[in-house]
This record gives structure tokens, sequence and C-alpha cells, in this order.
């Protein structure tokens, strides 16, 4: 097992990384602070890895809520259905939820802990690649609405984020391949060593190779922690986190929440940054080129969606959390490892963006 650190103060917390981690009580119970607890999961997740997650959970008062399964169930509804079972079942302000699922979960379950009773603790356990080597960490939740993507959402960091490789066996290829797009990302942004690694391991990561995940998913982890660890609450770096999502986001509310994936969204988005970067001068055609092809060789879209127009686009970005005075702004690529955010370029080479992509 591989232990990282993300390092906040009193709101530091570890992340485990490694097989056969479910159902080991050591590595959750130290951080259970009372007797209650609910685990938050959902349909296909719970008779995967319910009842293991439970072995781990002897001695506790231990509830569960199981929502229906997608992204379109991202939303306040779901959050409603947590907070009845909490009541129902009488938990206190020392009870503890457990996140057991994708991001979706992950953020819904981290949500609801941010605001019952003001504030409970919660416990990250990532069953998809995405969640594991990015949802998980760095206190992110929410949900969704229908004119943006999660558009209400708190900071509240989790007390431990468990990460059981084993889990990713059961995922479908699809999902992996959205996974694979936050792993790009990184090393995009600010980890060109780590960006050869991947383009190296790219089939043995797509082929679901258990030394290369975990390595995909400690070296993620350990560049989401140290943003995260500079920049909590988004006032600066952490932004460039963001890379592909000014126009994934758009893209996936507008196909409609779950028709295309997070991480297909923030690949293709990534690919559009990135031909913005070469119209602005900071890319030349070859840096271009590598990104496109990293992310099709992820075996992610490449291209927005065709019925998408520049004023659906628009309509969608305008609302962007990043934004400021009315200018929407965009994290871009001065060179292929190192990313900017910038709200100071011309119009015409971001309409050119959204009509050649
Ligand atoms: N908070 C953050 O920092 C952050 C970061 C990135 C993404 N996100 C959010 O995360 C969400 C995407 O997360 P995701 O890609 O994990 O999607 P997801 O949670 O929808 O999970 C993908 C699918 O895989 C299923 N699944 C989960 N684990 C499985 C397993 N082990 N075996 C088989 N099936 C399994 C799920 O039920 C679902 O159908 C989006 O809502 C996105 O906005 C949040
Ligand atoms: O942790 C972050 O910060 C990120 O931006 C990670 C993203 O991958 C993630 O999709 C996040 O939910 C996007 O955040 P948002 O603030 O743009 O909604
Ligand atoms: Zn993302």
């Amino acid at each position: 097992m591989k232990t990282l650190n993300v390092d906040l103060g009193e709101r530091s917390y570890p992340i485990f990384i490694g097989e056969g981690l479910l159902g080991n009580p050591e590595l959750i119970t130290p951080y259970i602070a009372g007797q209650q607890v609910m685990v938050v999961t959902n349909e296909t997740v719970a008779p995967l890895y319910l009842e293991k997650l439970k072995s781990s959970l002897i001695g506790f008062q231990v509830d569960e809520v199981i929502l229906p399964d997608g992204e379109r169930y991202k939303n306040s509804e779901s959050i409603d259905l947590i907070y009845s079972e909490l009541l129902k079942k009488r938990h206190n302000r020392k009870t503890t939820l457990i996140a057991l699922g994708g991001g979706v979960v992950g953020d819904m379950c981290g949500f609801a802990a941010a605001t019952y009773q003001r504030g409970v603790d919660f416990i990250q356990v990532p069953t998809t690649l995405l969640s594991q080597v990015d949802s998980s960490v760095g206190g992110k939740t929410g949900i969704n609405h229908s004119l943006g993507k999660n558009m209400i959402g708190a900071f509240h960091q989790p007390k431990v984020v468990i990460a059981d490789t084993d889990t990713l066996k059961t995922l479908p290829e699809r999902e992996l391949s959205a996974g694979i797009a936050e792993v790009i990302k990184y090393g995009l942004i600010r980890d060109e060593a780590f960006l050869s690694w991947i383009e190296d391991n790219m089939s043995d990561m797509l082929a679901c190779n258990p030394e290369v995940l975990t390595k995909a998913i400690h070296e993620s982890c350990r560049n989401k922690a140290e943003i995260v660890a500079e920049d909590e609450l988004e006032s600066g770096c952490r932004a460039l986190l963001n890379l592909g999502h000014t126009f994934g986001h758009a893209i996936e509310a507008h196909q409609g929440y779950g028709n295309w994936l997070h991480g297909e969204a923030v690949g293709a988005g990534m690919i559009m940054a990135a031909y913005m970067s070469k119209e602005l001068g900071w890319l030349d055609e070859v840096a271009f080129q590598r990104v496109s092809e990293v992310v099709e060789s992820a075996k992610l879209p490449i291209k927005s969606p065709e019925s998408m127009t520049k004023d659906d686009f628009i309509s969608y970005m305008s609302l962007d959390k990043k934004n400021l005075d009315h200018r929407i702004r965009l994290v871009l690529l001065k060179s292929v490892g190192e990313a900017f955010i910038t709200a100071d370029y011309p119009q015409e080479s971001f309409l050119k963006t959204l009509s050649d992509c």
C-alpha cells in the first residue's frame, strides 16, 4: 500500500492507495469519531462492494442509502434522500458519512456531510479510476443545476481517502477511459515527465494493469494534493485543475447530464484549450498534435458534439464559476506541462476554437 498526505493543517488527511484495502478495519475505523456511520452508495456499486465495506465496520451503527445511478441524479432530490435517511435513523453530529462509489456518489455524499446539521465528518472510498485520481481528493463537493454543472456545493475535506485498486477490475472500459482524461490533465498542467510516462503506458492502463494503474493514481493524487495544499479554496493555482472543464462542463450540461461522461467532456475540452493555446501562439502544431493524440489514445472523443453551436457553448460558459466581471476565464497551455489561467484573449480566437473544434 502507498500513502500520501494532503497537508491542510488541522484538516490534513491521508490517501491510502493499493490492493485489498476495502474491508480492512485498521484503515477506516481510526477516522470514525462516533458510533454512527451512514454509507452512501448507489444501486450499481452496492451489490459489488457494500458488504465488503461493512465487514470493516463491526461494532458501529451502520446505516445505508442506495441512490439511483447516474450523473442525472446528482441533484437536490438525491441529497434529500440522504438527509431523510440520516434523520430517520437519528444520526447525530458525531456521525460519519462514507462515500462508496465514483465521483457522483462522492460529490453528493460530501455535500450532504458538509450541510447535515451544519457539517459532519465524511470518508471517501472511491471505486472508479476518475474518483481515485481526482474527485475523492481536495474537498470539492456538490450537485448540478440544469443551468450549470456543480453550481451548488461546498468545500468540505474528507477525513481519509481509501482507494482500493481491486475495485477497478469491475469498471466498464468507457469509465476507465473517462478516468484517464483526468490523469492526462495532471501531465498537461504541471508535469511533463508524467505525461511522457502516460504516453508510454497508455495500453497498459487501458488493459487495467494493476501496477501501472497504481502508479497513475499515485502520481495524480500527488499532483492534486500539492495543488490543494497550496490553494485549498481555489483563489489561485487550484483553478489549473480546471483545464478542459470550462468547455467540458458546457458539453455535459448541454448534452444532458450523463450522455457525455465527465471525463469524455474534459478530454474534448482539453483539446479545445490546446487548440486555442495554439491560436494564441503558445503551442506549436507539434505540441497541439501531442495533446490531441494522447487524448485519442485513451479512447476518448476528440471533437465536441456536432449538435453544439457557438452560442450553446457561450451560454453555459458565461455562467462558469471562474468568471470575473462577465469575462470567461480559461485555463490554457503555455507549453505541454505548464498551464495558466486568463480572461485576456482576443474574442476571435475563442470563437474560432468553438467553431473549429
Ligand atoms: N470533487 C471533485 O474534485 C471532482 C473531480 C472530478 C470529477 N468530479 C465529478 O465526478 C463525477 C464523475 O465521477 P465518475 O467518473 O466516477 O462517475 P460515476 O460516479 O458516475 O461512476 C461511473 C459509473 O461507474 C459505476 N461504478 C462505480 N464504481 C464501479 C466499480 N468499481 N465497478 C463497476 N462500476 C462502478 C457507477 O455506478 C457509474 O455508473 C462527475 O460528477 C464530476 O463532476 C468531481
Ligand atoms: O479539484 C478541483 O479543483 C478540480 O477542478 C477538479 C476537477 O477535475 C473536477 O471536475 C471539479 O469538480 C471541477 O470543479 P468546478 O469548481 O469547476 O465545478
Ligand atoms: Zn474533472
